[in-house]
């Protein structure tokens, strides 16, 4: 479903990403993983259209997507959580809700409104707070509603759970969990490594710009060397 390869991407003059792989398949969820400043949001900016790209190619659903504006991929189906959730903080939960809610391909069960209440309550109950008067965590959960409301094939998740208590935290695993079983395609950057395993089919782990491993979850847990290697955990 999502084939980046040899991506380059420079900001002026300073290259971030050279060459750079990537693919999963329609129903899996997926990892990018790397210490800090090693390219991931770049990656996850160009796949989205909102970092222009250099060099190599990037498919989405058998269409060449590099080059697009992000409201046309966006509307080709592929929809990010961004870092720091950008919630607009003029506009209620609900107005969220519903100024994004689209379903393009006529999918039989979307995501409607109504469903992110059902997935996350505690939205329902801010639904006419404004966007900076949510907690980290509600924002979060708006972020994603927002996101799901698009009723996306590929959701992208750039730092899912960070700067959230633990409590908070769990909750977001919990329901990407849950999206997961559904069968939506999920790509996602954190920290938590061990929740990562247990929720993603494969990683890969960049440096400075470059693929440096790539492999299953099972593997991944299996080889530690790996976690003190390229992520200093
Ligand atoms: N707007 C920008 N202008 C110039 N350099 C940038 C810009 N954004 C990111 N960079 C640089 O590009 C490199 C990759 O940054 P990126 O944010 O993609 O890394 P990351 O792996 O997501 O790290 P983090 O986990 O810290 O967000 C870093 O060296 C960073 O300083």
């Amino acid at each position: 479903m999502l084939e980046v390869s040899g991506l380059e991407v420079a900001y002026g003059t300073s290259q971030v990403l050279f060459g750079l792989d990537l693919a999963m398949h329609e129903g899996e969820a997926a990892t990018l993983l790397g210490r800090n400043g090693m390219g991931k949001t770049t990656t996850l900016r160009a796949i989205c259209g909102l970092q222009p790209v250099k060099g190599g190619t990037i498919r989405f659903a058998g269409e060449r997507i590099d080059g697009w504006r992000p409201d046309r991929i966006g509307r080709a189906g592929i929809a990010l959580v961004p870092e720091g959730r950008q919630c607009f903080p003029n506009l209620t939960v609900d107005e969220h809700l519903v100024a994004f809610f689209a379903n393009r391909r006529g999918v039989a069960e979307a995501w409607t409104p109504a469903r992110v209440y059902e997935l996350f309550p505690r939205l329902s109950e801010r639904c006419r707070n404004l966007g900076n008067q949510l907690s980290g965590g509600e924002q979060q959960m708006l972020a994603i509603g927002r996101a799901l409301v698009t009723n996306p094939r590929l959701l992208i998740l750039d730092e899912a759970s960070e700067g959230l208590a633990p409590l908070v935290r769990e909750e977001i695993w919990a329901c990407l969990r849950r999206l997961r079983a559904a069968g939506q395609s999920i790509l996602v950057i954190d920290k938590y490594v061990e929740k990562l395993i247990g929720l993603a089919d494969h990683h890969t782990i960049i440096e400075r710009g470059q693929v440096v491993w790539h492999g299953s979850s099972a593997v991944l847990d299996a080889d530690h060397g790996v976690w003190q290697r390229y992520l200093g955990l």
